[in-house]
């Protein structure tokens, strides 16, 4: 018989869906699909889409894929950053700066939508405003229920800006933590925290190449010792999609799905 702990952990293992691509030319259409879809269903029931985004490849991932949907409306999107490194909006290294250039110029997203940090600010005033921003958005929420946050993972485990053995992992009453000693450069950055990221309605990581085959092992089959930040990433009352192609799949033994072409999540 499993004891309770056991029987919570396969209750939520359950409810997480690890689906499998040959490579990003199948996944790239089917995470269009799973915005589009989680769009229409929230605008449908609550007049807006909430959608936070991540930087990595996930920029051009989605740059290339929605705009090559026929009918894309984002009129009623709303549209804030899972982290954000605290640089001018025009440095390369910028989140903001790269979506602008390759997504949010060629779509109808309105400018009121999208909800920037003011990097002009310190980094823990610049938690502050971006805090003040996402409570403005989200009025009726103690921590904001995003529709569908898309996160990547570092090699190390990270998601947003939450890093391996780092204090902020443990933060649990603010919904934005400056942070200004990232191990990935750069070092300022502001990030959602795990409260944040466990409320939302849907969370999918979007995971591929042959480097994250590691990482990924142990993040989704477990180790010994503390579980690494995207291991922790566990929506509460949501749902949860690990996308990953066959190199970053290749040492996974635990059970994944692999869908055929023009598959709907
Ligand atoms: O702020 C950052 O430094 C990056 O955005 C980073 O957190 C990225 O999301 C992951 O490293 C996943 O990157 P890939 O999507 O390229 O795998």
């Amino acid at each position: 018989m499993m004891s309770a702990p056991e029987l919570l952990s396969s209750a939520l293992m359950a409810a997480r869906r690890i689906v499998v691509f040959p490579s990003s030319v199948e996944l790239g259409p089917v995470l269009a699909h799973l915005v589009t879809s989680r769009a229409e269903k929230a605008i449908t029931s609550r007049g807006r889409f909430t959608l936070g985004l991540s930087g990595g490849s996930l920029v051009s991932m989605l740059g290339k894929e929605l705009l090559a949907l026929p009918e894309l409306d984002c009129s009623k999107w709303v549209v804030g950053f899972c982290d954000e490194r605290l640089v001018p909006f025009d440095d390369p290294e910028s989140t903001y700066g790269l979506y602008k250039s390759k997504l949010f110029s060629k779509v109808n997203i309105p400018d009121s939508g999208i909800l920037t940090i003011d990097s002009t600010l310190s980094v823990s005033e610049c938690a502050e405003d971006y805090t003040h921003k996402l409570k403005e958005a989200f009025p009726d929420d103690d921590f904001p229920v995003f529709d569908l946050l898309l996160l990547g993972m570092g090699p190390d485990g990270h998601t947003c800006s939450l890093f391996p053995d780092h204090p902020l992992l443990e933060e649990t009453k603010k919904i934005v933590a400056p942070i200004s000693d990232s191990p990935k450069p750069p070092p300022q950055r502001v990030t959602m925290t795990f409260p944040v990221v466990n409320s939302a309605r849907c969370v999918a990581f979007v995971s591929t190449g042959g480097s994250k085959a590691p990482i990924l092992k142990e993040v989704l089959e477990g180790r010994e010792g503390p579980a690494f930040p995207a291991a922790r990433v566990v929506p509460t009352n949501g749902e949860l999609f690990w996308l990953v192609d066959d190199p970053a799949a290749a040492s996974l033994t635990i059970q994944v799905e692999r869908p055929g072409s023009g598959a709907k999540l």
